[in-house]
């Protein structure tokens, strides 16, 4: 057989596969509409979004992949397919801290796949209250980021909030210095959120030592005002790149490779157990020496991993604080459900904000 006789013959292959899977797809769709009569039968009011199930499927799929995609491939294609089957459920509205284009964008379309229909909102505080007030099923916020730490406003909000934590989304970042047609000498201003300043301060020093460096509300407003201002840049991901039409001047500028930040997807529902889960609380305990060390004894007593404490003043008295722990478990978990309940009652005050799959893709 010559190349093209190949070529000809591994395409045929290649359609017919397509085939079987277009099939297979549109039959896994129906089998999804027939999940949603059931659900509706069930439950008028019933949550279509099962995140439990969701990471299931996607850990299964890493599991089993064999290759030659990478398993996170091979997760995102079935993330968009699942997407797509739960949008003949139900049309899903994700409120996110927007405008179009920042990173918690990307986050939601990660999370969700793209079927999703995202409403930008102008604030940590605007997202949650969309969810509150159910013109959104779910709410995607930033809660930490490894290089500059937590996002207390994110923190904070949670205190007076009903909403749950029902997943959460580990995104790296990449940051891009974008402009509209400068080239780096050319930039007298560089305009991004306060954050990826700092994660780029380094790549700053070192490449634009004189160029005066201005804080903005978001990652995707700065890109906006670098469409529109002269010798201006931003710091900003590609996806706000596409969208305000920016070339990239220099590419993943952060001065820390790893760069990730986590958000978290809140919404009214508490997420069943998955069989890989963190769970989120939040309390406050007397202020008196060895307060904190005997609120935490019930983790190590019943075998549990904390893998976060953060602590923000309450604002219910001078050095009152909150503290905000991430442990591993599902808040049903025996062990788990038992120092819960110990931490309950020595606690101040005292609040579980949710359990939830652990970030699959
Ligand atoms: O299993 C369900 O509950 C479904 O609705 C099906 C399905 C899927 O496509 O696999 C779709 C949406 C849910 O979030 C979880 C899974």
């Amino acid at each position: 057989m010559n190349d093209d006789a190949k070529l000809s013959a591994i395409r045929q292959r290649i359609d017919e596969i397509d085939l079987q899977l277009q099939q297979l797809i549109s039959e896994r769709a129906e089998a999804a509409q027939g999940v949603a009569r059931i659900k509706l039968d069930e439950d008028p009011q019933t949550a279509f979004y099962r995140p439990e199930r969701e990471a299931e499927i996607l850990r299964r799929i890493k599991d089993r992949n064999r290759g030659p995609l990478q398993d996170a491939e091979m997760a995102r294609l079935f993330r968009e397919i699942m997407s797509a089957c739960l949008a003949l459920e139900q049309t899903l509205n994700v409120a996110f801290l927007g405008p179009d284009g920042t990173y918690t964008q990307e986050a939601v379309l990660k999370h969700f796949g793209h079927a999703v229909h995202t409403t930008a909102m102008g604030s940590i505080p605007d997202t949650f209250r969309e969810v509150e007030a159910g013109a959104c099923q779910y709410g995607v916020v930033p809660v930490e980021n490894s290089t500059e730490g937590v996002i207390t406003h994110t923190l904070d909000t949670f205190v007076n909030s009903p909403l749950r934590i029902c997943g959460e989304v580990s995104l790296p970042i990449n940051h891009q210095l974008l402009s509209r047609g400068n080239q780096a000498g050319q930039i007298k201003v560089v305009y991004s959120h306060a954050q990826s300043l700092a994660q780029c301060r380094g790549w700053l020093d070192q490449h634009l030592p004189h160029v005066e460096r201005v804080a903005v509300g978001s990652n995707a407003e700065a890109a906006r005002l670098a469409t529109e201002i002269a010798n201006a840049a931003a710091i900003a991901g590609e996806a706000a790149g596409e969208i305000y039409q920016l070339s990239v001047v220099a590419s993943n500028i952060e001065d820390e490779p790893g760069n990730t930040t986590r958000f978290l997807v809140i919404g009214k529902q508490d997420s069943p157990p998955s069989g890989e889960d963190k769970t989120s609380i939040m309390f406050s305990t007397h202020n008196k020496a060895g307060g904190l060390h005997s609120m935490l004894t019930p983790f190590a007593e019943h075998g549990i991993s904390m893998t976060r404490i953060e602590s923000r003043p309450s604002r219910r008295g001078r050095w009152d604080y909150l503290f905000f722990i991430d442990v591993e478990g599902h808040r049903s978990d025996d062990n788990l459900a038992a120092a819960l309940h110990e931490i309950e009652q020595a606690a101040t005050q005292f609040k579980v904000l949710g359990s939830y799959p652990k970030a699959v893709i």
